[in-house]
């Protein structure tokens, strides 16, 4: 209801019927959206065959509506197809409500700061083994950091250890988050503006595959778990935790069997590919500036010598790399658009009415682009985090995970994976942009879903020194 006749918030005109869906973008849509935030304002509105949406292009806006408005702006718009496939397994994807909390609060239990903190060992393993095979095959480095997100959530969340890039569980997910990505955008699947295709052959073959895939991800690799530890084997793991304090609780309710079951599949769902996409920012960012590179370089071989490879316990004392690692979050967003909000209640901001029901899309490019907030927003500068005397400011580019109540549970996680890689491929490798890079060969170029990933480029990368090389080796094989 809109007794007061407001109107929405500005936007493109849309057309009788179809509203914006034809002038929807499909590539790079957050650039199309920065764009209209600039002609039309802070809060841009959309409609698709009657289906509204807003864009939110400020951090203002976003405190404003995500924050402090939480109780209304926290919840996740229907998707069909998504439904279809059996995602709504995903806590990310699970409308607001009792069951959304109990998901989410067994999750942050396991991924909440101090908990976080019990993999940090595990991670560095895996990303030691990172840069053993990025030394054995320095041209695929960009594999080796998928492989890496793979094995470092397989191994955390299910004790998992992945052997080879072609592991199935790895390929499992990849399989399955391509096609949630596909279907998850404003526009990308049709069924969600014409239900009536999915009746579709085509429609309902593609469903069906999703959802043999969705069920696999949950179901095999949690039976995996639950098989060793009727053995008395495996280590202790998210999945293993959950397990145990469902069986000391004396618990047999299939529900909350279910639920554990699913919090898992979601930690390992979404546990691999933001990061990967992250740290595909990372070396772009480095390959396009060599400055930034040596500086970080020269930090740590001031810091931590030559005799040994970075941890964490060397984390405070590398501002620069600190600095470095918050810039990549900020540069360039691993997911663009976060993922989609929606209203369970209508509301009315500065005047504008927004209807019950608004999809609601958190344009991070655009804010993370602000040049109120980060002056010279394109520029790749990680000073922007340090102070005069050279010690990191505490503001740390939060807005890359999200906001209000739905924010990235994983974040703690997800800081110390990338930290860990970031560190120690810096400390080990030099990177430069190749002189054959042409034309799709060049970096800096981006897909267009939800999660947007670094596409392959030509580079040159290699040790910094036979040292480092034995060191690798030394490390990798401890
Ligand atoms: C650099 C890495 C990562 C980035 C940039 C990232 C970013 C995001 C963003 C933007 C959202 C949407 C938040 C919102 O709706 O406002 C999100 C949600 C989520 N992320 Fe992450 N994420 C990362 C890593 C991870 C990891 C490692 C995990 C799991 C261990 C994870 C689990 C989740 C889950 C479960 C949600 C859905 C939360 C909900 O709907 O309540 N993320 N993430």
């Amino acid at each position: 209801a809109n007794p007061q006749g407001l109107p929405y918030p500005s936007g493109p005109t849309p057309i009788p019927i179809f509203g914006n869906y034809f002038q929807l973008p499909k590539v790079a849509p957050w650039e199309t959206y920065e764009q209209w935030g600039k002609q039309y304002g802070e809060v841009v509105h959309m409609e698709n065959l009657s289906e509204h949406s807003i864009i939110i292009n400020s951090a203002k806006v976003a405190n404003d509506l995500l924050e402090k408005r939480s109780n209304k702006y926290s919840d996740r718009p229907p998707l069909l197809m998504l439904n279809m496939m059996g995602w709504d397994f995903d806590l990310g994807f699970i409308g607001y409500g009792p069951r959304w909390r109990e998901h989410r609060r067994l999750f942050h239990q396991e991924f909440r700061q101090a908990a976080a903190q019990r993999y940090m060992h595990t991670t560095l393993g895996k990303a030691h083994e990172l840069i053993r095979r990025t030394l054995e095959s320095p041209d695929h480095y960009l594999d080796h950091l998928r492989h890496f997100g793979g094995a470092n959530i397989l191994a955390i969340v299910y004790d998992y250890h992945v052997k080879d890039a072609s592991d199935y569980y790895v390929k499992l997910v990849e399989k399955a988050t391509v096609m949630m990505a596909e279907s998850q955008l404003p526009g990308a699947s049709a069924v969600d503006y014409f239900p009536v295709l999915k009746y579709l052959p085509g429609i309902r073959n593609y469903a069906k595959e999703g959802l043999r895939l969705t069920v696999e991800m949950c179901d095999y690799p949690f039976n995996y778990v639950k098989d060793r530890m009727s053995r008395g084997e495996g280590q202790e793991c998210m999945a293993s935790k959950l397990i145990e304090r469902l069986q000391a609780s004396g618990n047999t309710n299939p529900e909350d069997w279910d639920t554990i079951r699913c919090v898992s599949g979601a930690a390992y769902a979404a546990g691999a590919d933001p990061i990967v996409a992250a740290l595909g920012v990372f070396f772009v960012a480095m390959v396009l500036h060599p400055d930034v590179q040596k500086k970080a370089q020269e930090e740590i071989d001031r810091v931590v010598g030559d005799d040994r490879l970075p941890n964490y316990d060397d984390r405070e004392s590398l501002p620069y790399v600190e600095a470095l690692y918050r810039e990549v979050l900020r540069w360039r967003p691993a997911l663009p658009l976060s993922i989609s909000h929606a209203t369970t209640e209508e509301d009315v901001y500065e005047g504008f009415f927004i209807p019950k029901g608004t999809t609601v899309l958190m344009n991070l490019w655009a804010i993370h682009r602000d040049e109120r907030t980060y002056p010279e927003a394109t520029k790749f500068k990680p000073e922007r985090y340090l102070n005069p005397d050279g010690t990191v400011k505490d503001n740390y580019p939060t807005s890359a995970f999200g906001g209000g109540r739905r924010i990235c549970p994983g974040r703690y996680f997800a800081d110390t994976g990338m930290w860990a890689v970031i560190a120690l491929t810096l400390s080990s490798f030099n990177f430069s942009q190749s002189k054959d890079g042409t034309g799709h060969n060049m970096p800096g170029r981006y897909g267009d879903g939800m999660i947007s990933h670094t596409l392959p480029f030509k580079y040159n990368m290699g040790v910094r020194s036979e040292k480092h090389a034995k060191l690798i080796e030394m490390t990798a094989n401890a």
